[in-house]
């Protein structure tokens, strides 16, 4: 089968949210893409798409809740035609993707760690006692106020600048942010520092970005297999495997890393209670074409530690 490539007449179309971040990497996808298939730009056409995440910003997310808050809308339109492929943070995607569409295709994963990010303050570890921070993650606070339960955990969302500017105001002292948004725009200084995973393991899948498409569609099939980065494929299995069998959403404190050394796989993973009171957690390694397996397993035998009641928070 000859590949049918887009041109500018009939440009491939990339659905992505509007953010500064979502189209930093529509951006990246569509360069990747030119480069493999020697294509102009022009044989491209960047669509934004406004999601429920997107619309409502007077609200926590967790009190908004569902899954697939940002990627909804943009998977209707991939279904009835007005986009060929979405470029996702693989951080805010569920583990399973409506009937119809796929996501086998990961492009190579950026930093995972998070950034401490302060005017006043050089890293987490240099915290005075009892100071606010700023954070909207019920997995950052947890395993903050489990380290340092002096800590003062104040609501925070919106952009990097918004938030910039709440730290500015006083409202907190720092906040944190993935290493990898930071990077992608181009703004890794204002981080202070890094955050090691032994320190604030991160997000499953943070720093990865995924490309969905519908599963029939042959043609993107074939052009998006150019892009695959199989290692972080083979990470992602793992991580996403232990969230899928956590039955995790974004109401629910989960952590964990994979990580490659040749062939071995090194898989870690963590629940929380969103209080800080509490913590689980799991360290394996073997082979990597076992990642999923590993990631069953781990979450398996975190499920029967924490026992019941552990979950009981869950909306
Ligand atoms: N939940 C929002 C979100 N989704 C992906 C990223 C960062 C990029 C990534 O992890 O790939 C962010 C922002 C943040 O946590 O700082």
């Amino acid at each position: 089968m000859t590949l049918t490539l887009p041109t500018p007449a009939q440009p491939l179309k990339i659905g992505t949210r509007g953010s500064p971040l979502a189209l930093a990497q529509a951006y990246e996808t569509r360069s990747r893409l030119m480069a493999a298939f020697d294509l102009p730009e022009a044989a491209f056409e960047i669509v934004v798409i406004k999601t429920t995440g997107d619309k409502v910003l007077n609200r926590p997310l967790k009190e908004i809740g569902g899954k697939g808050l940002f990627t909804r809308e943009i998977e209707q339109a991939m279904l009835v035609g007005d986009i060929d492929i979405a470029v996702h943070s693989m951080k805010d995607m569920p583990v399973l993707q409506p009937e119809g569409l796929t996501l086998d295709c990961y492009l190579p994963r950026e930093d995972v760690r998070d950034a401490f990010v302060s005017f006043d303050h050089e890293s987490l570890a240099a915290l005075p006692e009892g100071v606010k921070i700023g954070t909207s993650s019920l997995r950052r606070r947890a395993q903050l106020l489990i380290a340092r339960p002096d800590l003062e955990v104040v609501e925070f969302r919106g952009n990097v600048q918004k938030r910039m500017q709440k730290l500015q105001d006083g409202v907190a002292v720092c906040t944190f942010l993935a290493m990898a948004g930071l990077n992608r725009l181009g703004m890794a200084d204002v981080a202070k520092s890094a955050i090691e995973p032994d320190d604030m393991l991160p997000a499953i899948a943070q720093g990865a970005i995924g490309i969905e498409r519908r599963l029939d569609d042959m043609r993107m099939a074939e052009m998006l297999e150019a892009l695959h980065d199989r290692e972080t494929g083979e990470r992602l299995a793992a991580e996403r495997a232990f969230l899928a069998a956590l039955d995790g959403s974004c109401e629910t404190p989960i952590a964990g890393l994979a990580e490659l050394d040749g062939d071995t796989l090194r898989l870690r993973g963590e629940v929380l209670r969103p209080d800080g009171s509490e913590r689980i957690f799991d360290e394996a390694t073997g082979a990597v074409e076992d990642g999923a397996k590993m990631g069953r397993a781990m979450a398996a035998k975190l499920l029967e530690q924490a026992g019941e009641g552990f979950f009981d928070w869950r909306v």
